[in-house]
């Protein structure tokens, strides 16, 4: 008679051979245990440049899940979790969490949705971040939505923000400005290299940043008969031929 339960061999095969987007990272497969076909864009941009504010937007218009990198961590510390007082401090000091932990998170909250477009926010932080994600996932991103704003405006907007955030007093709002400079601007480089980067003027109107976006997510809506990829390419060309082109100003 057939039964249910799986044997151990099943259950390795299942863990090693059906994951996401396929690839294997330096021969190690993924162990992401999803089969689903997922879309992930990564919003990168310096604290308070807007990417929560324009995430809310796209979920809205577009149908992606938000997942905050920032967000997941600060639940887990109300979670009451062993992992709670490490990152409470990273956070209070503006440092970057180790990347298994916040990896694990993302990846869980993926598993758990039944959704298969996410924005992923407020990550990769470091390269630390990326390579552990895409070896623990396999997922390349679809593209990366870079917010670019000048220090003073996002620093004018994070003490305007009262969140009652530990980390929105200016003594930890310079060290995070010193750590995107020095460990996220070197992701967003990497990733300009494969033509991956839009790069969004964030000092315009919540209005105007998502009139400039909102383009790039169109695809994901309604695809043409030339496909769903070849209509992303030809969005990201035109983005960039439309004044983007990505210079880093930090
Ligand atoms: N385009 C904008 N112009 C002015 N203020 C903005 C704009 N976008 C966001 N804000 C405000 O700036 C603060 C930081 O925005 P937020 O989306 O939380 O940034 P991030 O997620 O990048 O840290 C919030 O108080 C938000 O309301
Ligand atoms: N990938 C990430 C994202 C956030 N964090 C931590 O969470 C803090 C807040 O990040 P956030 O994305 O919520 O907020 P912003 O700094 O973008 O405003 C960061 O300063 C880090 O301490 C992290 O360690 N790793």
């Amino acid at each position: 008679m057939a039964t249910a339960t799986k044997t151990v061999s099943e259950e390795e095969e299942e863990v090693t051979t059906v994951k996401v987007n396929g690839s294997a990272v330096n021969g190690v497969p993924p162990v992401f245990t999803s089969s689903r076909e997922l879309k992930v864009v990564f919003v990168l941009g310096g604290p308070g440049s807007g990417k929560g504010t324009q995430c809310s937007k796209i979920v809205e218009t577009f149908g992606f899940v938000h997942l905050s990198a920032g967000d997941l961590l600060r639940a887990e510390i109300k979670s009451g979790n062993e992992n709670g007082n490490m990152i409470q401090n990273m956070i209070k000091e503006g440092k970057i969490v180790p990347a298994e932990v916040t990896v694990k998170l993302l990846q869980k909250a993926m598993e758990e949705s039944e959704n298969d477009k996410f924005l992923i926010d407020g990550f990769p932080r470091n390269e630390e971040n990326r390579a552990i994600f895409e070896s623990v996932t396999g997922i390349e991103p679809q593209f990366i939505l870079f917010f670019d704003c000048p220090e003073q405006e996002m620093e004018r907007r994070l003490l305007g923000r009262n969140q009652g955030r530990v980390d929105d007093n200016i003594e930890t709002i310079r060290k995070r400005f010193k750590v995107f400079v020095e460990s996220s601007i070197p992701v967003v480089d990497y990733y300009e290299t494969s033509g991956k980067v839009n790069k969004i003027d964030a000092t315009k109107s919540v209005d105007k940043v998502f009139d400039s976006i909102r383009p790039l997510f169109d695809c994901f809506n309604h695809v043409s008969s030339n496909g769903y990829e070849e209509e992303l390419t030809e969005a990201i060309k035109q983005h960039n031929i439309n004044g983007s082109a990505v210079a880093i100003t930090n």
